[in-house]
């Protein structure tokens, strides 16, 4: 028997346009529905979603998942791509077989990509530069990186991108490549694996005829190398229909046709369903599928209609499907096929280093969002510098220090937060995509963001409390006091970025991260110290300032400029009570810890948040519904488990 060789090394990295591993794949009688109780009737409604589709895919072959909206197309393809999500109810039923064969979840994925509708890409970086993190997260590290270059040229040929390759891939902001290039793009992030099997959800949505034209002109190239191309598609022009092999038309999760697209026709005409003649097929199949709701009349014709067709079809004998089965178990390629390299393909420092320099990059072309920063803190630190210069050692001078303290808090922690909080929670679905293809360690990610949030999140605030530390004079002026704020505000920014990540983490998008963390610093100031005093709080919440990322860093700058100030008590009236020492304010404040007990506290708070955010993140990572091995649904006391 031949060496077993790893399928998803490219064996020419020139050459792209072999695919030695044909994969056929063969499906028979899925069925998925989802399980949910229903509070107003209290009882359990099953939303069937797919019943008894069968089918096949070829290699070198390009398959059509057709079918109105809310047919079921996405979970088809998610079912096929061995991709459906766990969700609680859902139960997933069926065969499915690779090369005659059951096939091993993660061996499946190595050897399959699956274009996802929303393309997933960083907007800062260009085409090629998308392209060559890809290659180096997932080609083997035994490549040189010249060959890897090689490679990812001949993907950039091959979809036409060499045209726009220096180009950024843009978002809603930034302009950037155009919606096909966008997509042939993000076809091509999934092409570097050399999958034998590419499944794509809608892959023209958004692109105009002309560009859904050429991307699928693109898709063809690869299946004719013999790839398994199978693609869930809306409404495509009669000139794409002609290029599907197999038709798989759907309507309300139940089979209409299955088969040699271009005998679909025939075959809706011996079913009484004459396609007009110049009408585009695909249009026409719609259109006779569609449920019509718009009167009750037409509703029990259109419903009536596809009973009947879906009835027909399941009256229809499927031998083709054992024929794909038999024909294509091969031992030895299987065993190729099952025994694919499920491991990472770079160590964990590379990984580490790509994923460092991406986030670098992207956050350095973010210009407005860096520069404009560094320019903000220049003109608010000359801005509170001018309002606090007058600030002396008299008893008026008590409260400003306070304040300008607790405004350093709140500004380093606010500033560092809301940074991460976007741009981690942005990131997390590209991350999201890359994860399903295995190309890091999400810890290599996870330290390689923090990491390269550092530099540009501390750049403002430092430069911010330079200035108006000197304009001001805090800390007497002393240079050793200085360097110690600046140290307090620089742990601060950290354990600002890893709450933003742990926020981010646990957030399911942007919209919800930017909700829940304002909540989360409104409640640090509330207990940070300087609008309760600590001693005042109830003694049964008073565990709650040991959360307050604010509490600790505002005791560490007020402990840092108070211990060793003398005040004058020239502005206290006659009899009036004078605070004569800064230890005497630091008391009534009930601060007692020292500064170097605050930094361990602010270490100590920035390692466990880490390890909740880098937890929260792992254990988000999606895992998939198996056949029939998917949890039975129990249905106990009105629970679903
Ligand atoms: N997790 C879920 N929970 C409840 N219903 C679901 C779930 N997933 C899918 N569905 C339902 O299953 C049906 C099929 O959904 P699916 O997304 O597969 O359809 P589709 O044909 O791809 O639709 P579209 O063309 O609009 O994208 C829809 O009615 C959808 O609401």
């Amino acid at each position: 028997m031949a060496a077993v060789t790893d399928p998803c090394m490219p064996h020419d990295a020139i050459d792209r346009t072999k695919n030695s591993y044909p994969i056929n794949l063969s499906w028979k009688d899925i069925d998925y529905s989802i399980t949910t109780y229903n509070k107003s009737t209290k009882s359990f409604d099953i939303k069937q979603i797919l019943k008894g589709i069968n089918g096949q895919a070829r290699a070198g072959q390009m398959v059509a998942i057709m079918g109105p909206t809310g047919s079921g197309k996405t979970s088809l393809l998610n079912v096929l791509a061995m991709r459906c999500p766990i969700v609680k109810g859902g139960d997933l039923s069926g065969s499915f077989l690779v090369n005659g064969e059951v096939a091993k979840e993660k061996a499946f994925a190595r050897l399959t990509s699956y274009v996802m509708q929303d393309d997933a890409m960083f907007a800062a970086l260009t085409v090629k530069e998308t392209l060559m993190t890809a290659a180096h997260f997932q080609l083997s590290s035994k490549l040189s990186d010249e060959d890897k270059e090689k490679y990812v040229d001949s993907i950039i040929a091959e979809l036409g991108l060499n045209k726009c390759k220096d180009t950024i891939i843009g978002d809603a902001k930034t302009r950037g490549v155009s919606g096909g290039e966008r997509k042939r793009c993000n076809i091509g992030v999934e092409l570097i694996k050399n999958p034998s099997c590419l499944f794509l959800d809608e892959p023209t949505s958004g692109l105009d005829s002309f560009q859904a034209q050429s991307v699928m002109g693109a898709l063809k190239t690869l299946a004719s190398n013999g790839r398994t191309v199978v693609a869930s598609i809306h409404q495509p022009r009669s000139s794409i229909y002609a290029m599907f092999d197999q038709l798989l038309l759907l309507s309300e999760g139940k089979l209409i046709y299955t088969g040699n697209a271009h005998d679909a026709v025939e075959y809706f005409t011996s079913k009484g369903q004459e396609c007009p003649a110049l009408f585009n097929p695909a249009d026409f199949f719609l259109d006779v599928v569609s449920p019509d709701y718009r009167s009750a009349d037409l509703e029990k014709e259109s419903l009536g209609r596809i009973k009947m067709l879906s009835d027909s079809w399941e009256a229809t004998a499927i031998t083709d499907v054992e024929d794909v089965e038999l024909a294509t178990k091969n031992a030895e390629q299987n065993e190729a096929l099952q025994n694919a390299n499920l491991g990472f393909q770079s160590s964990w420092f590379r990984q580490f280093q790509l994923c460092f320099v991406r986030s670098f990059i992207t956050t350095k072309r973010n210009k407005v969002a860096t520069y404009g920063k560094v320019i903000a803190s220049i003109f608010f630190g000359l801005l509170l510098g001018a309002l606090y210069s007058e600030t002396s050692y008299n008893q008026k001078s008590i409260q400003d220090r306070v304040g300008i303290l607790f405004f350093f808090t709140i500004n380093q922690t606010f500033s560092n937060m809301f940074a991460v909080l976007n741009s981690f929670t942005g990131d997390k679905i590209v991350v999201e995509r890359e994860r399903a293809s295995n190309s890091y360690h999400i810890s290599a990610f996870y330290s390689a963001k923090f990491c390269a949030e550092i530099p540009f999140n501390f750049v403002g605030p430092i430069v911010f409390g330079t200035i108006v530390f000197w304009i001001v004079g805090l800390g007497e002026g002393d240079f050793w006091n200085f360097c110690v704020f600046l140290v307090l505000l620089t742990l601060v920014g950290f354990c600002a970025i890893a709450l933003g990540m742990a926020i981010a983490a646990t957030a399911p998008d942007v919209e919800a991260a930017t909700a829940f963390g304002p909540i989360v610093v409104v409640l640090m100031i509330l207990f940070g110290g300087f609008y309760i005093n600590i001693e005042s709080l109830p003694v049964w919440l008073r565990w709650v300032q040991y959360l307050s990322l604010m509490r600790f860093a505002f005791e560490g700058l007020c402990v840092n400029e108070f211990k060793d100030l003398v005040f004058s008590c020239d502005d206290v009236d006659v009899g009036g009570a004078c605070v004569e020492t800064g230890q005497d304010v630091l008391n009534r404040l009930s601060f007692t810890m020292t500064v170097g007990e605050i930094m361990i506290w602010l270490v100590v708070f920035m390692g466990v948040v880490h390890v909740i955010a880098y937890h929260i993140l792992e254990k988000k990572k999606r895992s998939y519904q198996g056949f029939n091995g998917g949890k039975k649904l129990k249905q106990v006391s009105g629970k679903i488990n």
